[in-house]
């Protein structure tokens, strides 16, 4: 058993006094307590939610913390294409000639020593995020740094030395791998310096060095929600929704520019100074095809189409079915990791939980009806999560489609029944978000005049208060790792040109 909350799972009653989970200790759930499809919901919505039991104190653990999705990608699909050792001179050529443009967009004017490092904020799969501090100008970043040698070599091969043969087989074998790697490396950057939104954080730095790629971020002082949740177990209704619109906010903001998230989980969610809730972590995000001109065009991109990916990626307890079955799937799979997110913040965990993706799978496919609703939820939450944690995709709600109400009811799928089980009511004007001022969030307005229900408790923004001691205290030095793979890194270095970008004076500004 992975949560301990699972014991206090099995004594929660249903509406109808049946258990949310099953005796045998396995939350594999039988019935969705949603209500219709379609119907008017603010007739028979109860206004007040009842009290959401807050599992304080049960443990939580970070979904980082399991095994990353080995990623397998179908051979009909399209990849990105990355400069690699083997490309043909022709297509390197052109990539560095990309390379080149890049770089005389950008001013290359910072690197690691115009920064000082405070405490260590995170870890992940490539490297820490390190809170740093400007030492000319004493302004405070989130730096993240991602090591080369990590993302040239896989795990697998590691035990390989570095002779010229080798080299060149480790190159050749994990080509694709590879590809995928630096793919995601570049794209997060690519992705975060095209983009401002009041709810996605901001990059105003990327550069290299010998060993490790850095990202220089904008500070979010209040940590993750996954802290947040930590200490309050559960949230209140109300919390849940006034973050189910921000996330979404970000969510629909990212789907117009052509853009799948991936990663949606707690750990990625942060609060800022005044509570609202910026996500991160756009490692796993994907760009579309058809807009690759929107957000850049650091490398040359073939890229999968946004209608159909394929690539098996993610946190699996926070993962859309399609995706965990290797079926091709599209930005509709981040609603349903919506989904997910909004059942665990409500009910301390998410709705299946396991070990790997296989288990996590085969819950999801036992599990007819989609999971149990406990009875202290409200109408309208029960229908939010019924109507995004949808198995099948063509059946979830298309939150992009039906975001809100618009005049134009011709040309429009709005109001219209196409498939009987297809949702087609609108996701702002949901009865759960009755208190969201949805018009000053997307302008980034409630940001600035509002606070969120949660204000992080911040004495002295170095201390990083907000962020797990797991972290804070470790040593922001690399002194015990030895890069393996040194000579690999050093010869395969050109991967990385083009990699660094400096924000325009003007963006600068405004966010200090
Ligand atoms: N801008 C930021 N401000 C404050 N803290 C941050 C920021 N960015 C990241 N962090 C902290 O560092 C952690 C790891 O960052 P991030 O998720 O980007 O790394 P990652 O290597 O992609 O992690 P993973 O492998 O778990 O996906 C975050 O969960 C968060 O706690």
């Amino acid at each position: 058993m992975i949560f301990s909350l699972d014991e206090e799972l099995q004594n929660l009653r249903l509406d109808d006094g049946s258990a949310i989970i099953d005796d045998d200790g396995d939350d594999d759930i039988s019935i969705s307590k949603t209500i219709d499809e379609g119907a008017t919901l603010r007739t028979h919505l109860s206004v007040d939610a009842k009290p959401i039991p807050s599992q304080k104190g049960v443990s939580r653990r970070r979904s980082s913390a399991l095994e990353k999705f080995q990623v397998i990608t179908p051979a009909n699909s399209s990849k990105i294409k990355i400069p690699t050792i083997g490309t043909s001179p022709t297509s390197l050529e052109k990539s560095e000639n990309l390379i080149e443009s890049c770089i005389k967009r950008s001013s290359l004017s910072r690197d690691l020593y115009d920064f000082k490092p405070v405490r260590v904020l995170g870890k992940g799969a490539y490297g820490k995020v390190i809170l740093v501090k400007d030492k000319s100008t004493h302004k405070l970043y989130a730096m993240k740094q991602l090591k080369k040698a990590e993302i040239i070599i896989d795990n697998s091969n590691k035990e390989v030395d570095s002779d010229d043969d080798n080299l060149d087989n480790i190159l050749t074998k994990s080509d694709s791998d590879l590809s995928k790697r630096l793919e995601r490396t570049f794209a997060e950057k690519t992705i975060l310096s095209d983009l401002e939104h009041p709810n996605i954080v901001k990059l105003f730095y990327a550069f290299h060095d010998e060993s490790k790629l850095y990202l220089l971020l904008q500070y979010i002082p209040g940590g993750e929600l996954f802290f947040h949740l930590k200490e309050h177990g559960t949230l209140q209704e109300d919390t849940v929704a006034f973050y189910t619109a921000e996330i979404s906010c970000a969510l629909k903001f990212l789907h117009s520019k052509g853009i799948v998230y991936r990663d949606l989980k707690p750990e990625n969610c942060l609060l800022n100074e005044r509570g609202h809730l910026v996500l991160t972590d756009f490692g796993l995000s994907k760009i579309a095809v058809e807009q690759n001109e929107d957000v850049g065009e650091d490398h040359e991109a073939e890229g999968e189409n946004i209608t159909e990916l394929y690539s098996i990626i993610g946190t699996p307890e926070y993962c859309a079915p399609e995706i965990l079955q290797g079926l091709p799937y599209s930005q509709n799979c981040d609603w349903y990791s919506l989904g997910c997110l909004i059942y665990d913040m409500l009910i301390g965990k998410p709705p299946y939980t396991g070990v790997n993706h296989k288990i996590i799978l085969n819950k999801i496919q036992k599990d007819k009806q989609g999971p149990k609703l406990p009875y202290y939820l409200s109408d309208g939450m029960k229908d939010v999560l019924g109507a995004l944690l949808k198995k099948e995709s063509k059946k979830r709600w298309d939150v992009d489609q039906y975001w809100k109400e618009t005049n134009d009811k011709s040309g429009s799928k709005q109001g219209k029944k196409k498939n009987k089980k297809e949702r087609t009511s609108t996701f702002q004007s949901h009865f759960i978000f009755r208190k969201v001022d949805w018009k000053l969030m997307e302008s980034g307005e409630s940001q600035k005049k509002t606070l969120g229900p949660i204000v992080p408790i911040i004495t002295n923004w170095e201390l990083a208060e907000n962020f797990d001691s797991e972290f804070t205290s470790m040593s922001y030095e690399d002194s015990e790792e030895i890069i393996d793979g040194i000579e690999i890194v050093r010869k395969s270095d050109y991967l990385f040109k083009g990699f660094s970008y400096k924000a325009s004076g003007s963006y600068l500004e405004r966010y200090f």
